[in-house]
């Protein structure tokens, strides 16, 4: 029999038969019927104790000072001793020490022992095994048989992995609620790298995110050491993602961490999360856990950006990054009541670049976009303290100027100068002049809008004075755009009331003198001021898109014109239509034709239709399409104005036009002037190679005639030949040629 009455306590031995302890009735009367030795009652013992033997769990019996009187085999295992009698007599305190207080078992047997109430299923941390391994206890009084309390039965599970896969299913949690809230990026990465150290004892955990703009940002838990702090730091700021990434993940794995990339949509890295463990190696689960966080991690940074980036451009313009018009609109008025309050004048002004849009359509978007930034760049640059500088539309800006010691109007002049200054743009080198208009508060408005309305006006008057200015506004202004705003409206009253009609000017076959076709050019038959030429109202119907309405109403009248004559063989001749950039670039343009074609009943090869080379130029595929479908009805394309605007040799080549009109500027001054004769020769070059036919326009004195007569010119229109006259006049002339 083993006692160890060395340690002053009552004993128990399990094989023993006489000297029992006060407290072990229970095990007393078990060994008093096994003195009886029923063999039955040893059979069922044996296996009863295989049993409990067996069991994975913890079982033990302690008497009511906490004394094992019997623990099974995974106890003795787990303690490390070698057979139930090394634990007998035993209490918790001698096996944990301390651990034993801290973790008050005694309390808690003590108070189920005199209470007679078990306490089941309680989630305790394990006295061994470090700190991250938990048991489920659960403990019963142990009676004897009068039914008296005189020890505890317990057993325990150990539960450490539901413990840690609770932990991962909270820490998961945790960053979905990050995911949801949208918190800031530092909030986000310091929590993940706090929840990561917390899952397991000896974690240690550093993060570090690339912000878009460059640099790094470094997160650190608790437990994460300084040592990577100096590696961090000596990352250079404006270096590229992937370099910062690289050198990241070499200063991680140097110090032994294990690197987990925190990967963007875009397929970028917004950083990295590196976890190291003093204590063992990393789990499975604990390393799946941490590839699942940083790619949640990744999707809670770009919700995040994606927030940022739709809250920026509320109140940004997307290609500029300056203010834009809903941001303008908030700021005005309050920085118009501090103007009030200080007695102060603001200057509230428009500006446009110059032949944006030609340039746009020649170079190409790409190159458009780029002279807006740069032209962003240069106006942030000249605007200073509580001034605005906003991107209200394509290449408009409006400017809100304080007033400082330099006066409204040098500035603006500055501003102007600085705008214009040459550029290289993709290889191209380009001078972009702009027109500002200007209004004052509070004396030319006091409220936003008003301010807006006169400042645009004021930039538009710039711009039809030519461009590159600066105009403020005046009381006279605001009168001619009262004007024109009646002639718009008189204009629309004239479609309605058929107030248009066409004149014909003959376009000559240079070598037999032959009439070759006739251009339809409109007159307005106005019921006051009599007849008015195109230049007094084409570009405002162009500017309001009145053209679109006047430009059918003109194709109709040239298709029924050029029928009536087809139906007599003498006065068959093809009609020629000026199609404005608005008309032609008009979704409904095709069916304007075709309808004027099947209405009139006119054969399509009767009809030319001239443009100009910026109608084609905005979208030239657009203009191809538009341009087959039409030629395949049999109508013509003429190529107005050549050599006027910004020519893109090019679209001749890929567009169906069959004949070139050189403008009028070219002829004027030939044969005398050498250069506009090389010019035109060379065009007339151009056209032949290209199988165009070609005709000169303005053609007014004999000389300009014969010189084009010789250079190869097929065809010429001018007042030499004829001024645009009436349809009768067209038939005289044309009985004449018979
Ligand atoms: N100095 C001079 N001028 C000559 C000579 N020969 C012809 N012209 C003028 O030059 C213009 C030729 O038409 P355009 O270049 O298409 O230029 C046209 C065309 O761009 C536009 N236009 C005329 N009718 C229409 C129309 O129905 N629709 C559209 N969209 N534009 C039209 O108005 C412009 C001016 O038309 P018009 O005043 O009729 O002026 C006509 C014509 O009278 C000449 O020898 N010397």
């Amino acid at each position: 029999m083993k006692n160890i009455a060395a340690s002053g306590k009552h004993l128990v031995d399990p094989k023993g038969d006489e000297d029992v302890s006060r407290d072990s009735s229970v095990l007393l009367e078990a060994a008093s019927r096994l003195r009886a030795a029923d063999p039955k009652i040893v059979g069922r013992a044996l296996l009863l104790e295989a049993m409990v033997n067996h069991v994975p769990d913890f079982m033990y019996a302690k008497d009511r000072d906490g004394r094992f009187l019997y623990a099974n085999q995974a106890i003795i295992q787990g303690n490390d001793l070698s057979s139930v009698d090394d634990i007998i007599g035993l209490t918790d305190f001698d096996l944990h020490g301390e651990a034993a207080t801290d973790a008050r078992i005694s309390e808690i047997e003590q108070r189920v022992m005199e209470t007679g109430e078990p306490d089941l299923g309680y989630d305790e941390r394990a006295m061994r095994g470090g700190g991250d391994r938990w048991l489920m206890m659960s403990r019963v009084p142990l009676r004897d048989s009068s039914g008296a309390i005189v020890g505890i039965v317990g057993s325990s599970r150990d539960i450490s992995a539901r413990k840690a896969s609770e932990r991962l299913m909270r820490a998961q949690n945790r960053i979905l609620e990050m995911i949801v809230g949208s918190v800031a990026i530092p909030e986000l990465m310091n929590t993940l790298a706090e929840l990561i150290e917390e899952l397991a004892e000896g974690i240690r955990c550093a993060a570090v995110a690339f912000p878009p703009e460059d640099g790094i940002q470094i997160f650190k838990a608790p437990n994460a050491p300084d040592l990577l702090l100096p590696l961090f730091e000596a990352l250079s700021a404006s270096s590229s993602t992937p370099i910062r990434e690289a050198t990241a993940r070499t200063a991680f794995e140097n110090s032994g961490f294990l690197c987990f990339e925190i990967p963007s949509a875009n397929g970028t890295s917004h950083g990295l999360i590196g976890i190291s463990s003093t204590k063992n190696d990393l789990s499975r689960s604990l390393t799946e856990f941490l590839a699942g966080a940083s790619r949640m991690a990744g999707i809670a940074i770009d919700r995040r950006r994606a927030e940022q980036q739709i809250r920026f451009l509320l109140v940004h313009d997307a290609l500029t990054g300056l203010e834009n018009r809903t941001s303008l609109e908030g700021k005005l008025p309050g920085i118009l009541k501090a103007a009030e309050l200080s007695s102060q004048q603001v200057a509230v002004s428009f500006l446009d670049l110059d032949n944006f849009k030609q340039i746009n359509d020649t170079f190409g978007h790409a190159v458009g976009d780029e002279l807006l930034k740069e032209a962003s760049g240069r106006l942030s640059s000249l605007i200073t303290g509580k001034d605005i500088v906003a991107r209200i539309g394509g290449d408009e800006f409006v400017l809100v100027l304080h007033e400082t010691d330099e006066r409204f109007e040098d500035r603006l002049q500055r501003i102007k100068t600085t705008v214009a200054q040459p550029l290289t743009l993709q290889g191209l080198d380009l001078k972009v002049s702009c027109s500002i208009g200007v209004a004052y508060y509070p004396s030319h408005g006091l409220m936003a809008s008003d301010l807006f309305r006169a400042a645009d006006l004021a930039m538009y008057k710039a711009k039809e004075n030519g461009r590159d200015a600066v105009q403020a506004f005046s009381q006279e202004l605001s009168d001619s755009a009262r004007r024109k705003f009646l002639r718009a409206e008189e204009l629309r009253t004239a479609i309605q009331n058929d107030e248009f009609v066409l004149d014909f000017q003959p376009q000559i076959n240079l070598t037999t003198g032959l009439v070759s076709g006739v251009e339809a050019l409109v007159r307005w038959k106005h019921p006051v001021e009599g007849i008015l030429p195109p230049s007094e109202f084409i570009p405002l119907a162009e500017e309001t898109g009145i053209i679109i309405e006047l430009g059918e109403a003109v194709l109709r009248k040239a298709c029924q014109q050029a029928k009536k004559w087809s139906m007599n063989a003498r006065h068959r001749v093809r009609v020629s239509v000026n199609m404005s950039p608005k008309q032609f670039q008009n979704a409904g343009v095709i069916d304007h034709v075709k309808a004027a074609l099947k209405e009139s009943g006119l054969d399509p090869s009767l009809l030319e239709i001239e443009i100009t080379e910026s109608s084609i130029m905005r979208d030239i595929g657009s203009a191809a399409g538009i341009m087959k479908e039409l030629t395949d009805m049999g109508v013509d394309f003429a190529i107005d104005d050549f050599g006027t605007s910004y020519s893109c040799l090019n679209m001749l080549k890929k567009l169906p036009f069959s004949r070139l009109k050189i403008d009028r500027s070219f002829i004027m001054n030939t044969p005398d002037d050498e250069q506009d004769c090389a010019i035109v020769t060379a065009i007339l070059n151009l056209a032949r190679s290209l199988k165009l036919q070609v005709v000169a326009e303005g053609v007014e004195t004999i000389e300009q005639a014969q010189f084009l007569h010789l250079a190869g010119c097929e065809h010429g229109q001018g007042y030499f030949y004829s001024r645009p006259v009436g349809d009768l006049t067209i038939e005289a002339l044309l009985d004449k040629q018979y």
